[in-house]
């Protein structure tokens, strides 16, 4: 059955242009629209399965607007803009097309954007649907798990994790008679928690149980789901002071309420917590809502288990001190080190991609560890006893890059002594990882592309084409957009490596991470200098916390192994940080344009942001180091399109 395409379009020609080539193809219009009021009537009437639209009508309401419906009913769009600057591209790219196409454009470039739209999309919705099917027999297995009540819980909250990211999990039930009624578990590692009863809640807080369950939240016997991201959630901490303790002690972004009715007119509450704040949408909660029965099935079973079992009871309520469950190291990720949120965010999707052969686009500053992660992949994957080949776009000359990545025969060109066999060759049934891919020349650019689309190459001088079997990992540190709208990167190449982009965080978000890289690359290079230095000063790694590493990971190893090389006392006085002030003037100096007071303004908000990592609201926030209410910093943020990213 053929596809059914609607067009969102005002110019009519255009509108007619697009409609002849898509269908040439065999794909069926099913209707072209002018407006996004036309574009939802004809939705409403008639599901397409993709929609392409014009960002630019006529109409004052922007194609964008249509965006929310269809992500809402499941339907994949690409945009199609003559207009490529940056704001657009950017406000675009926050409603997730599957596409994007610049006008003028060629029949080739829209059609390959449609086939890859599609594939995307069947792909995503076949991995939704297999995960999901695989949570609910993973939710219904704890039933028999023999372990204790709090193995069975921990199994429960382990698979909930690889679909609804959280970094606190709540559970609760009303009325409170039931005896697995407070039972928390705080994330700590890619595979760890520690858990959080009732005691060792009052040893954390300072507060006791009653004290927090005051709050509506979890009194109400309500039985709606409920989301508090961004305004909403700081709107809710002030109406619930339990909830505020919560969210300060472990710094919380945004909630998610899952009440689950149990038939003994119990409910049952899952809060989910993530120190994102925007962690949570419609969409999982549908999830939630689709799990319900096997969710339910579940927590009955161990509720009937715990009143039944007295000892366990003692060791979910009771138990003294505060305990690591599963603390032994997960094998995954040992070679990065690492524990903040927004890495075991990155490592949450790692763990999806690895296993499956798509490509993957590793985005990240420079020193970041993206090729680190790209070997990791590697290593997760079925292809790990095969080869990894890395090759660096931005290091090779122009006129070896197509030798280097295709071979060439003997004689194909002066100075071909010999055959060569090419990396994409020798990555054969393995994974090549490209790095610095927004540095590939154009005229590599659609040559890559062809092996992308045929899985075969061509090699210089060489007869018939080689059919390679090979996993595409690629990386940058450019935004790869800003070279599309620019012109130096293809659009169809870009669209076919971005099927699953991983952001790697700056340093600087994440310093809950760096005593441990400290300690990991004091541990390696006092081993390679002979020395016994035992750690850092204290003063030592204040200055590192303080410090903004633009150079990131690979600058902190510096300077490590640098001053292990320098010391003479077992333990690291201080690294050879360069001067702050110096750095912020050479930025001054660089950049040349005289702020404007707006600009200024933004800038200052950013370093406060940054200095309270994140933290807007109460004591060591944002708000209070500028001396303004929090409130005033919140319209200053959304005025200056400020979105908080904590450590
Ligand atoms: N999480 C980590 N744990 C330990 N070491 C790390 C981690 N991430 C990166 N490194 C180390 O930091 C250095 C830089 O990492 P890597 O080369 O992977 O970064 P990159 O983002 O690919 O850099 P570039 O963009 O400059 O190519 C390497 O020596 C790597 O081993």
């Amino acid at each position: 059955m053929s596809l059914k395409v609607l067009i969102v379009e005002d110019q009519f020609i255009e509108a007619n242009n697009l409609q002849i080539i898509i269908e040439r193809v065999g794909y069926q219009v099913i209707g072209l629209a002018r407006s996004v009021e036309e574009a939802l009537a004809i939705i409403e009437k008639e599901q397409p399965d993709l929609a392409l639209v014009d960002i630019k009508l006529q109409d004052s309401v922007s194609g964008i607007a249509l965006a929310p419906t269809l992500n809402a009913i499941n339907i994949p769009f690409i945009y199609i803009s003559a207009n490529c600057n940056h704001d657009v591209i950017m406000q675009a790219k926050g409603t997730q097309p599957y596409g994007f196409i610049v006008k003028p454009f060629r029949e080739k470039d829209l059609l390959i954007t449609l086939e890859i739209a599609m594939f995307r999309h069947e792909n995503s919705l076949e991995t939704a649907v297999k995960k999901e099917e695989q949570l609910r027999l993973n939710l219904l297995k704890v039933i028999d798990i023999k372990d204790t009540l709090s193995d069975k819980m921990l199994a429960i909250v382990k698979s909930l994790q690889t679909f609804i990211s959280f970094d606190y999990l709540l559970t609760k039930s009303i009325p409170l008679s039931t005896s697995a009624n407070f039972i928390s578990y705080l994330r700590i590692g890619f595979d760890e928690y520690q858990f959080i009863g009732t005691k060792e809640f009052e040893i954390i807080t300072n507060h006791t149980l009653t004290d927090v369950t005051k709050s509506k939240i979890f009194n109400e016997k309500s039985t709606e789901n409920i989301i508090f991201v961004e305004d909403n959630f700081e709107k809710m901490l002030l109406k619930n002071p339990d909830q505020k303790l919560l969210a300060d002690k472990f710094n919380l972004q945004s909630l998610m309420v899952l009440p689950l009715a149990l038939s003994d007119n119990n409910i049952f509450y899952l809060f989910f917590y993530s120190r994102k704040c925007d962690a949570y949408n419609s969409s999982q909660i549908k999830l939630l809502q689709r799990l319900s029965n096997p969710l339910i099935a579940v927590i009955e079973n161990l509720v009937k288990s715990n009143q039944s079992d007295d000892k366990q009871n003692v060791m979910l309520n009771e138990s003294r001190g505060i305990k690591k469950v599963n603390a032994q190291e997960p094998d995954f990720f040992k070679q990065i080190i690492g524990k903040s949120h927004l890495l075991l965010n990155v490592f949450d999707n790692i763990s999806h991609v690895a296993p499956v052969d798509t490509s993957v686009l590793i985005l990240g500053e420079s020193g970041t560890g993206k090729e680190r992660m790209a070997r990791c992949i590697h290593e997760l994957s079925k292809r790990k006893s095969q080869p990894f080949v890395k090759i660096n776009c931005a290091a090779l000359p122009f006129n070896l890059f197509e030798s280097e990545l295709f071979g060439h025969e003997k004689g194909s060109f002066t100075g071909a002594i010999e055959r060569r066999v090419g990396k994409f060759e020798l990555a054969n049934k393995g994974t090549i990882f490209l790095d610095e891919i927004g540095d590939m020349p154009p005229e590599l650019q659609s040559k890559l592309l062809r092996v992308l689309q045929e899985k075969e190459i061509d090699r210089i001088g060489g007869r018939d084409p080689i059919k390679v079997d090979v996993r595409v990992l690629a990386a940058t540190n450019r935004e790869l957009e800003k070279e599309v709208a620019a012109g130096r990167f293809r659009l169809d190449l870009f669209y076919r490596l971005n099927v699953f982009p991983v952001t790697l965080p700056p340093l600087r978000d994440r310093k809950d991470d760096i005593p441990l890289l400290i300690d990991h690359f004091i541990s390696i290079y006092s081993k390679k200098a002979n020395k016994r230095i035992k750690g850092i000063s204290k003063k030592g790694l204040n200055e590192a916390l303080n410090y903004h590493w633009p150079g990131n990971i690979r600058e902190l190893e510096n300077l490590v192994e640098r001053a292990i090389l320098l010391s003479r006392e077992e333990i690291l006085m201080r690294l050879q940080i360069p001067d702050n002030i110096s750095h912020q003037y050479m930025i001054f100096e660089e950049s040349k344009e005289f702020k404007s007071i707006d600009e200024n303004e933004r800038d200052h908000i950013l370093q406060a942001l940054e200095k309270c990592r994140g933290k807007v609201w109460g004591a060591n926030g944002a708000a209070e180091l500028l001396g303004i209410p929090p409130t005033t910093l919140h319209s200053k943020m959304k005025k200056f399109g400020i979105k908080r990213s904590p450590s």
